[in-house]
């Protein structure tokens, strides 16, 4: 196995993502070559289209699993938040790379910069995702949300274009520092102000289950602290999605113990720099939110999970339990209930109309 081929989308941020596991893999064996093979799907070709219609999570990878399933290549490259949390039988994600900022950013033209406590009526949020907009809308209120479609270099055009309608957009730190456009990044959410998509900010790899070289092959670039982490995300989702993407906002971190007086009793620590002896505890946050923003459950809790995915696995369900017994599974079913009354067919030149959403 001398060439060895990589899958990816052709999109920009796609490609970016693909070339970081491609160095990555040269880098550690320099006798082999990893061809790039991009392809095109589902979701890259309905860009114009209300997600509403088609359900969000395996638009981005199913043709690619094609290419996996016929050996066309060994590994295909995603951000590990457009990867659905039940992969298909046969799939594994080999690696999570170690996450870079999972926050969420907003962006505004550079000249017409605005504090985030000047924003209220009259401003208009480009987003397409529930979870961003209904925290914008708790966080700002009296701001219009309203969709954007398309790659983020197309989504920053219609921001920058003169007859835009929006005042700015949100998008993820981790897609503009990887297209390096960070000098777009305006206002970074602090930490808990924004809670993420699960999984945002890393890249997953995956392959066939029972592809034993090429798991050795990529295991080295599996980072332990961002698999906990996401492994802990991805379980909360798993719980409440039932199989169909839902609109929930995530927060993880490592804490250690703290005997100072910390009001909460437990410090922060960053969970790239934290050594093996304070890796102690990882904390999860999450929240679910109705459609319009006006019904949001959220949940904590915290675990000693010793660098085990069963225990973070185990973390994200207690979690799970949380927000189920504060009301969301009513709010979900609203929110599903609601995407498929908004189903509408394509071409009927309603789809502007129509609130389609995204992660
Ligand atoms: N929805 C598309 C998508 N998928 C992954 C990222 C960003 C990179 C990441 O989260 O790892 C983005 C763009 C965005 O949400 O701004």
């Amino acid at each position: 196995m001398n060439s060895f081929p990589i899958g990816t989308r052709k999109s920009a941020l796609a490609m970016a993502q693909t070339i970081q596991v491609q160095s990555a893999l040269e880098e550690q064996n320099p006798t082999m070559t990893f061809p790039l093979l991009g392809m095109t799907t589902t979701g890259d070709n309905i860009q114009g289209q209300p997600l509403s219609s088609i359900g969000t999570t395996a638009l981005f990878t199913r043709e690619l699993e094609t290419a996996l399933e016929n050996k066309e290549c060994h590994i295909l490259v995603h951000s590990l938040k457009d990867v659905p949390t039940k992969i298909k039988p046969g799939f594994v994600i080999g690696a999570m790379m170690k996450r870079e900022e999972p926050n969420d950013v907003m962006v505004m033209r550079p000249a017409e910069f605005k504090e985030l406590k000047n924003f209220g009526e009259g401003d208009v949020v480009g987003t397409s995702s529930v979870r961003r907009a209904s925290q914008i809308r708790r966080l700002c209120p009296g701001v219009q949300v309203k969709d954007v479609r398309g790659n983020v270099n197309t989504r920053l055009a219609k921001l920058d274009a003169a007859d835009s309608p929006y005042t700015c957009l949100l998008l993820a730190a981790a897609g503009l520092q990887r297209l390096n456009m960070d000098d777009r990044i305006t206002i970074k959410f602090p930490q808990h102000t924004m809670l993420h998509a699960v999984g945002q900010g890393s890249i997953a790899i995956e392959c066939r289950s029972d592809d034993e070289e090429t798991l050795a092959l990529i295991k080295p670039l599996d980072h332990l602290p961002t698999r906990l982490r996401c492994e802990a995300e991805r379980s909360v989702m798993r719980i409440l999605e039932g199989g169909c993407s839902v609109p929930i906002g995530v927060w993880t971190e490592f804490v250690v113990a703290s005997s100072t007086n910390s009001s909460s009793g437990l410090e922060a620590t960053s969970a790239v720099e934290a050594s093996s002896e304070s890796v102690k505890a990882l904390q999860l946050k999450a929240l679910v939110a109705s459609l319009d923003g006006s019904d949001i459950a959220e949940a904590e809790a915290v675990a000693d999970v010793n660098g085990s995915i069963e225990l973070a696995v185990e973390l994200g369900k207690t979690v799970a339990s949380l927000l189920l017994e504060r009301g969301a599974g009513k709010i979900l079913e609203k929110v599903l209930r609601d995407r498929h009354t908004t189903l509408v067919p394509t071409g009927t030149g309603e789809e502007n109309t129509v609130k389609g959403w995204e992660i």
